[in-house]
């Protein structure tokens, strides 16, 4: 990208010493003006051609509609760049196949040179080629990507999921290993031919897929990046076969908010709809989310149900933690498909539950008084015949607050539960009712506040401070752990 970007440095120094003659840089109108112009961060760029000697050269190219000078807007991009850099790269001999590590990008032996300095992995071969996945760093940053990636477990157990369902399609939001690992195996074995089209913000896998395979696209306003052709590529993919064969699975980073997402998977299904016969039927979807966001997920889509399985990830150090041996997660699948239909792994400890017609976590008893398996952390639950329902079994009943809580809660009070709602099975962080971050702040702000005067508190008790922050600490793991798994 960067020695074409010089292409273009050189194209408009020329262009704009002789704009006027019969040489230079003129804006074109593109052959298709179904294909959108990519964009740059002024908006869709405009399609030039370089002139000389009042000559079109054949290879046009996108630049930036605002800005003339490259200092300003470097944005590039030959016209037929995008299949072609892909194509070119795997025609290359293994040795010169290279990876930029620190740019992420696949490098044209005309790049090398840019990229000399940064770490540059070679012999890049087509099986890495066709696990992007593997090849980029996931991007951990919080608040906007979350890229948690699945363990292979639980991305085989999707896999195999989907194809004893009998679906033909499925559309990965936000699910970038899950979609490579469908077409790593429709590409195997012809028994299996599912196709998968990819949605995801993460713009760097657009190196290894086409336009009919991978969408640049943001989940939280239903935006394609790429205008109305890629929004084309997904009603087509959802509607082909009238419809029939085909899935949503999508992993929303954590952080995200219910209902945007809900808005958008409900834009999702009425272009599913469109192309429908029956209207009765649902489109099919697997929404993998945290165990804590059931109540939120099903005032959505009343029709939905949690499955018991753990979601399992690569790079989550919090969710591997476990103190069976066996990973907990609580990370779990939401569906309208009907649960007596979902065979859980029984070597991964799951059992199927005759009075519930469904699988359940190996713990997850059967209560008489609720007429159901209540646990939603895969622990045994118990029966509090004063609240009428299971609690999760570190809980006891609190005659002050008139409910089940943890022993050592301070009663009457939110400090316990989250400070949001005051809810005791969830914090802040995983507050359904989250609206604003303004909110947050002040619950954060307060929550510190209660902290360190905590704190000064416990100094003057005369603990040495060494002794309290590292106890502090561990306290704190020990509220993360409690968070996620207790
Ligand atoms: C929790 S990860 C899920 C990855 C999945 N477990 C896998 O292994 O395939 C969230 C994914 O959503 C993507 N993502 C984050 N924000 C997004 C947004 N606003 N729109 C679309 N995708 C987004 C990230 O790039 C990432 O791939
Ligand atoms: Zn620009
Ligand atoms: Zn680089
Ligand atoms: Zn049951
Ligand atoms: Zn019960
Ligand atoms: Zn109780
Ligand atoms: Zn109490």
């Amino acid at each position: 990208m960067a020695a074409l970007r010089d292409q273009l440095g050189a194209v408009e120094a020329e262009g704009s010493a002789s704009r006027q003659g019969s040489s230079g840089v003129e804006v074109v109108l593109p052959s298709d003006p179904a294909t959108p112009a990519p964009l740059c961060p002024h908006g869709p760029t405009l399609l030039f051609v370089k002139v000389s000697q009042g000559k079109e050269e054949t290879r046009r190219f996108y630049a930036c509609s605002a800005c003339r000078d490259r200092k300003d807007c470097n944005f590039f991009q030959w016209e037929d760049e995008k299949i072609g850099r892909y194509l070119k790269f795997i025609e290359l001999p293994l040795s010169q196949r290279k990876f930029c590590q620190r740019c992420q990008q696949l490098l044209l032996p005309d790049d090398w040179e840019k990229h000399h300095e940064h770490p540059v992995m070679g012999d890049i071969s087509v099986a890495q080629l066709k696990r992007p996945s593997q090849l980029l760093y996931p991007l951990e940053n919080k608040k906007t990507n979350a890229q948690y990636l699945f363990a292979d477990r639980s991305c085989q157990f999707l896999i195999d999921l989907l194809s004893t369902l009998g679906f033909k399609r499925v559309l990965c939001i936000g699910t970038p290993r899950l979609h490579e690992l469908i077409r790593l195996k429709a590409s195997g074995d012809k028994e299996s031919n599912i196709k998968s089209l990819l949605l995801d913000i993460d713009f760097r896998y657009s190196q290894f897929y086409m336009e009919d395979s991978f969408c640049h696209y943001n989940m939280f306003n239903h935006h394609f990046f790429d205008g109305e052709a890629a929004l084309e590529v997904c009603r087509t993919f959802l509607q082909e076969d009238k419809g029939e064969g085909v899935i949503m699975v999508t992993d929303p980073p954590f952080g995200g908010l219910v209902e945007p997402l809900a808005v958008t998977f409900k834009k999702l299904i009425a272009m599913w709809k469109e192309g429908q016969s029956q209207d009765n039927k649902e489109l099919p979807i697997f929404w993998i989310f945290p165990y804590f966001f059931e109540s939120r997920i099903c005032q959505f889509f009343p029709s939905f149900c949690m499955l018991d399985y753990q979601v399992d990830y690569d790079n989550h150090a919090l969710y591997k933690h476990g103190k069976t041996g066996r990973k907990q997660s609580p990370v779990r699948i939401f569906t309208n498909i009907p649960p007596n239909k979902i065979i859980l792994p029984v070597e991964e400890g799951y059992r199927f539950c005759p009075l519930c017609q469904r699988y359940v976590s190996l713990e997850n008893q059967h209560c008489e008084q609720c007429n159901s398996c209540t646990s939603k952390d895969g622990r045994k639950w118990n029966h509090c015949f004063l609240c009428k329902k299971c609690v999760k079994p570190s809980w006891i009943h609190c005659s002050i607050c008139k409910h089940c809580a943890l022993p050592d809660h301070s009663c009457k009070g939110p400090k316990d539960g989250c400070f949001i709602c005051g809810e005791l099975d969830h914090k802040r962080g995983a507050c359904p009712r989250i609206s604003t971050s303004k909110k947050v702040n002040k619950a954060v702000r307060k929550q510190k506040k209660r902290k360190s005067n905590k704190m000064k508190m416990e100094t003057t008790k005369g603990e040495s401070m060494n002794h309290t922050s590292v106890t502090r600490k561990k306290k704190r793991r020990e509220r993360v752990h409690q968070y996620l798994c207790s």
